[in-house]
């Protein structure tokens, strides 16, 4: 199959398609994302960026097969160590770099099938994350990963650039976990969005871990 996918709105349209079965071709989904172009014109509405902490922007739900969103980084911006919910997660550079630590789950987690353990870990058995590898990822690059392949942490490298993802995850998820990477303590953390296609989510009184 040639990937051929001319702007944002073409790379929708292909994604609904892909997502219309129940199986997840990853690299089909992969190269669709890969075969995109980035252009600042076709995102820019999207990008929505604060002082202090990167943040989500829901572009399209999927049929409600998958969450498309725009992540904004300013500079030397990261999330903490998480994982996946059980979910695909596809990460696609549009401008900038951002590197990818990733880690070995806690070893108290049966690593197997990469199912996470059912019990934070505490006190003695405290143990300082694994890392199991580092990436740079740069413009146009994709990346994907899921739980039985680790955790991750993102970061924007840069303190004078910032930078914009792409992430898809499927199936959607609005909790997952992130972890101390000293202690490798587990807890869970509802993700929410700072604007949703295009428009600004009103900020609740309550206010809402909106990033991990
Ligand atoms: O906030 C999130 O969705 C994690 C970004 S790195 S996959
Ligand atoms: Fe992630």
């Amino acid at each position: 199959m040639a990937y051929n996918v001319a702007t944002l709105d073409e790379l929708i349209a292909e994604l609904h398609k892909a997502f219309e079965n129940d199986v997840v071709d990853v690299d089909h989904v992969t190269q669709l994302m890969k075969s995109y172009k980035t252009n600042p014109a076709d995102w820019k509405k999207f990008a929505k960026f604060d002082r202090y902490r990167y943040t989500r922007n829901l572009v399209d739900e999927g049929n409600g097969k998958f969450n498309l969103m725009l992540l904004c980084w300013g500079e030397g911006h990261s999330s903490a160590v998480h994982d996946h919910a059980d979910a695909h997660c596809f990460m696609k550079m549009l401008d900038g770099n951002l590197r990818e630590v990733r880690f070995a789950w806690p070893s108290d987690s049966n690593s197997n099938t990469g199912s996470p353990a059912t019990e934070s870990v505490v006190g003695a058995d405290a143990q300082e994350l694994q890392p199991i590898g580092s990436s740079l990822l740069e413009v146009n690059g994709v990346c994907y990963i899921n739980d039985s392949l680790g955790l991750h942490r993102v970061e924007n490298p840069s303190h004078v650039d910032r930078s914009v993802s792409l992430h898809l995850y499927s199936p959607p998820f609005d909790t997952c976990h992130m972890f101390d990477q000293r202690t490798g303590k587990k807890t869970a953390a509802k993700v929410t969005f700072w604007s949703k296609f295009g428009e600004r989510v009103p900020l609740t009184v309550a206010p809402q871990s909106c990033s991990i």
